[in-house]
């Protein structure tokens, strides 16, 4: 992977879940059709012409061939291997390694080393070892290799705890995730080259692909390892190893966080990367029976060693300590950087809110008087008038009309109108009860709505403001107290066959023009 692959793959930092959860990884497999979700065409035509692919060398082939059979033993893996010294050798390095020896007992025989560290896992060391001499040895492989070995090393500490019998097939999956990459590489050397660099991440790399391909390189993988011949839950595994975290599914999980926890360690900013891989833990906490701290840790323990067996060159060891305290902190601040964000926002939705009830109220209002406009006395005379005919209630309305306003204007002047009009508008509000609505019906023109009050009730309400405007002024002009008499009209709900609140609106006004007619300053009820 020379050629900028490595530097470029340096930056990733996280893994982007993509596309649906997928079926738990399956039970070993050895069948020779396997039913891998499709790649997309043209693609999948261009990729299986291609005659660059990287292919692997016979002894490891050999291996892959036994692996598929159905009745493969212990036996045939071991002669498989022990066609290749180097090969042997590797593998007994492996078995007698300290995460597999068991008491100081080395294992001598290739058998014996299969045995100890299981199917999977002699999967896994020829197929690293396999890969690393296949014929890319003129790509700088290194990037891609701490990647696989840390998310290996990690995916079977988390599958140690959540499931347990599946250590080792995590182990060999998050093995050869990526190795897809290789394929991609091998297909569309520049150009994939290209999306690479200008990637920043294993998430923008995985957008490029998909926008390239149709499929990102998790599917292309799964593609190869069919191709090569790999178990069928091995080609599952590599295929699915993209995509969202359940807690329902645990190998999933464990494979799909190894990716991440890989992409923080060889970030070059792990506090910023770590910091965002805590938050994924935290999420998770519930299933995840071990901590971020905890995880690195034991993949630190490791990983010295794996290194030397697969021969891969050591990602660089760091202080997990160190690190993880300072993404704490981060993700502390970060947490309390948000907590302030909402806040504001939380306030600034109260004062929207607020804005809003007073704009609400505010187009209800008649600018004047502050009482109710006409627009708002007639919705809710209308919703009023629909509930009594539903419950069968009553109501009653009073139109109100100021007597020769024309005159008063005329001789003192509209000012002094208006004064008289938000005089009198207080004057009314006094007069009707809580729960009564009054306002200004338009110009001199008032109307209340008494709900549940039938004309006797109006009748002593009107009586109430005539009473009050006797007594009280609406004005002085020249130190003269001006007092203003009203002609009123009621109509309630009982005294008519009324349709709707038009009718009952058009009926107190109709009384109210019969007190005018008969001189003014008195009240009078609609009767049919
Ligand atoms: N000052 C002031 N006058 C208004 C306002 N709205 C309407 N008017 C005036 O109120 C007067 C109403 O006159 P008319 O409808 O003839 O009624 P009126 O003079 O009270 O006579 P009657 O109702 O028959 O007693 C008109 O001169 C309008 O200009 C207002 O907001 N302020």
């Amino acid at each position: 992977m020379s050629r900028g692959v490595n530097k470029e793959f340096s930056a990733y930092q996280t893994v982007a879940p993509t596309g649906e959860m997928p079926e738990m990884i399956c039970e070993r497999d050895t069948s020779t059709t396997i039913d891998l979700p499709p790649l997309p065409e043209p693609f999948h035509g261009r990729l299986a012409e291609c005659n660059t692919l990287p292919s692997l060398p016979a002894a490891v082939a050999r291996v892959l061939t036994v692996a598929r059979s159905p009745d493969a033993s212990l036996m045939d893996y071991a002669k498989a291997i022990e066609e290749d010294p180097a090969l042997t050798l590797r593998l007994l390095s492996l078995a007698n390694s300290a995460y597999y020896s068991r008491r100081g007992i080395e294992s001598h025989t290739c058998q014996e080393a299969v045995s100890r560290v299981g199917l999977d896992t002699t999967l896994a060391a020829v197929m690293s070892f396999g890969l690393a001499r296949a014929n890319m040895t003129s790509l700088n492989l290194d990037y891609l290799w701490q990647r696989a070995i840390i998310a290996a090393l990690a995916a079977r500490h988390l599958a140690e705890r959540l499931c347990p019998q599946k250590a080792g097939t995590l182990f060999t999956i998050a093995l050869l995730q990526d190795i897809g990459v290789l394929a991609a590489i091998a297909l569309d050397e520049d150009d994939y080259h290209q999306q690479i660099r200008s990637t920043t991440g294993h998430d923008s790399l995985v957008a490029a692909e998909q926008s390239l391909y149709g499929c990102d390189h998790a599917r292309i993988g799964g593609w190869l390892a069919a191709n090569w011949g790999l178990p069928g839950h091995l080609a599952h595994g590599i295929a699915e190893s993209h995509g969202e975290l359940s807690a329902t599914a645990p190998e999933m999980l464990c494979l799909r966080l190894s990716g991440p926890v890989a992409d923080a360690w060889l970030s070059p900013s792990p506090p910023r990367a770590l910091f965002r891989l805590l938050h994924r833990f935290e999420t998770l906490s519930e299933t995840l029976p071990v901590s971020l701290a905890t995880l690195l840790d034991e993949v630190q323990d490791q990983l010295p060693s794996m290194t030397k067996l697969l021969d891969i060159t050591s990602p660089p060891a760091y202080d997990n300590q160190a690190l993880l305290e300072e993404a704490q902190q981060h993700l502390f601040r970060q947490t309390l950087a948000l907590t302030a964000r909402l806040d504001a926002h939380e306030a600034e939705m109260d004062a929207l809110r607020q804005r809003q009830t007073e704009l609400e109220q505010r187009s209800r209002r008649d600018a004047l008087t502050g009482l109710a406009n006409r627009a708002w006395l007639e919705e809710q005379l209308k919703e009023r008038f629909q509930l009594c005919r539903e419950q069968d209630r009553t109501l009653s309305v009073v139109f109100i009309d100021l007597d020769h306003f024309k005159m008063l204007n005329d001789r003192h002047g509209h000012q002094l109108g208006d004064q008289v009009l938000e005089n009198f508008a207080v004057a009314l509000q006094e007069s009707v009860r809580e729960g009564d609505l009054a306002g200004r019906y338009g110009g001199e023109e008032f109307l209340v709505i008494l709900p549940d009050e039938r004309s006797e009730g109006a009748q002593a309400m009107a009586n109430r403001l005539a009473e009050c405007l006797t007594t009280r002024s609406m004005a002085h002009v020249d130190g003269v107290a001006l007092h203003v008499t009203v002609s009123i009209g009621i109509a309630c709900l009982d005294d008519g066959p009324f349709k709707n609140a038009r009718e009952l609106i058009d009926a107190a006004d109709q009384s109210m023009y019969d007190v005018k007619r008969s001189g003014r300053d008195g009240s009078a009820t609609y009767r049919q």
